[in-house]
């Protein structure tokens, strides 16, 4: 059995970007990281643009301009404007290559065909030059970048409605159980609802993961190894739950060593999720999560995630963690480091009742997980504890 530390080390060093591209419209290219630079179609400003509605002015010695139009934004003129004249204009809208200034209308007292401007200007006021943002044929977002809301708009300001973005993994998620019933059916005696499924599903689909497969197995070995077969060969990501201890009818281990399977951990210490396997075949991860739920989801958090991330991001990143002040006591059974479940909020944390890893309610009121390490026994009030912020 291996430590929290080992295994986070483990599922780092053994997990790398997916290299595999694929052009996608911006707008649904949210969350994706670029895989090769942008160029820029177009100046941005395409033109020298207003900031301000106001008076676009060719500057002379004295405050007073004479007035000879309008432009309006997605006016296409060019008008000449000579020393001394102003020409009205509005925010967006393309200032004539002959003014050196825009002012804001409220600095500007209008009488006819003439304005008085008040206060001092400085050349190139309120004016956002060609090219201020990106040149065409320059480098408008490199390689890597992360497409924000921010970015695709960008990217779509400089007419660009297509981009070449790294695959996100696809994933196959693999419940096994001869109990399990799906909801909307009826129960009979010694059956259950499955819910790994759904649950690991919604939290995929929260860290934007939408490539998923999912697979239903019943307890019996050839099934598991032909399902876990097609699983790897068909995903960069496998997720099986339920199946890998140690009873007769746990089969998800024995079809992984059939299928050659290269083991990389077997058994955490730590509670829950002590039966926690981790392992590789070719470029397929394979995770094998404990079937009780509140297990499941926690290796899933700690463990899966970093794997997702990092054959995304390129960066091992871990759920954030802070430091809260216990508001409950706690006091640890046995010696294996554990991850409450618990709800923070403000600086303080309160630890639940109802810590098996069947308990699914005590989940679902959580928002982040306490970790107790081995060498801690209790938790006081008032004490401060390291606290995992989940994810919604
Ligand atoms: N002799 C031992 N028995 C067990 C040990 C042990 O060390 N020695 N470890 C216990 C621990 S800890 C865990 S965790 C479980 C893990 O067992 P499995 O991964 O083999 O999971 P299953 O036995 O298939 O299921 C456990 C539990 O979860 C329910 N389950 C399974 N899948 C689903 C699903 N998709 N949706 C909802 N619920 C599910 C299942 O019905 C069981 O109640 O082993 C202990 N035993
Ligand atoms: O390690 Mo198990 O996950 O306690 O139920």
């Amino acid at each position: 059995m291996i430590s929290i530390k080992e295994a986070i080390s483990i599922v780092k060093q053994n997990t790398k970007p997916l290299l595999k591209t694929t052009v996608k419209t911006v707008e649904k290219a949210g969350g994706y990281l670029l895989s090769q630079d942008v160029m820029s179609p177009i100046n941005m400003p395409p033109f020298n643009q207003s900031a301000m509605d106001g008076y676009a002015v060719n500057l002379h010695n004295n405050d007073s301009y004479k007035l000879i139009g309008e432009i309006q934004a997605g006016d296409n003129m060019q008008p000449t404007l000579k020393p001394g004249e102003a020409i009205r204009i509005f925010t967006g809208a393309p200032v004539p290559n002959s003014a050196n200034a825009v002012v804001m209308q409220e600095k500007v007292k209008a009488e006819k065909n003439i304005i008085y401007i008040e206060g001092a200007i400085t050349i190139n006021q309120n004016i956002r030059p060609l090219g201020e943002q990106v040149r065409q044929g320059e480098l408008a977002l490199k390689e890597g970048t992360k497409l924000t809301p921010a970015a695709i708009g960008y990217l779509t300001s400089l007419g660009v409605s297509t981009a070449s973005v790294y695959k996100k993994p696809s994933i196959a998620l693999i419940t096994t159980g001869n109990e399990l019933v799906e909801a909307g059916n009826d129960l009979s005696y010694g059956q259950i609802y499955e819910s790994n499924s759904k649950m690991l599903l919604s939290a995929l689909y929260n860290l934007k993961f939408y490539d998923i497969n999912s697979y239903k197995v019943s307890d019996n070995y050839r099934k598991t190894v032909n399902s876990l077969k097609l699983a790897i060969t068909e995903n960069d990501l496998v997720i099986i739950t339920g199946g890998i201890s140690v009873g007769d009818y746990d089969f998800v281990g024995k079809a992984l060593k059939e299928l050659h399977v290269q083991e990389l951990f077997y058994k955490v210490k730590q509670k829950p999720g002590k039966p926690l396997f981790y392992g590789k075949k070719d470029d397929t991860q394979i995770f094998a999560l404990p079937g009780n739920p509140a297990a499941a989801l926690t290796c899933f958090y700690v463990y899966v995630n970093i794997a997702l991330q990092n054959m995304m991001n390129r960066d091992a990143i871990e759920l954030p963690r802070v430091q809260a002040k216990s508001v409950s006591h706690f006091e640890k059974k046995g010696d294996r480091p554990q991850f409450l479940k618990a709800i923070y909020t403000n600086g303080e944390v309160e630890i639940l009742e109802g810590q098996s890893s069947a308990m699914q309610q005590t989940f679902a009121l959580s928002n982040c997980l306490v970790f107790l390490d081995e060498d801690e026994q209790e938790i006081a009030i008032g004490q401060t504890v390291e606290t995992i912020i989940l994810p919604e």
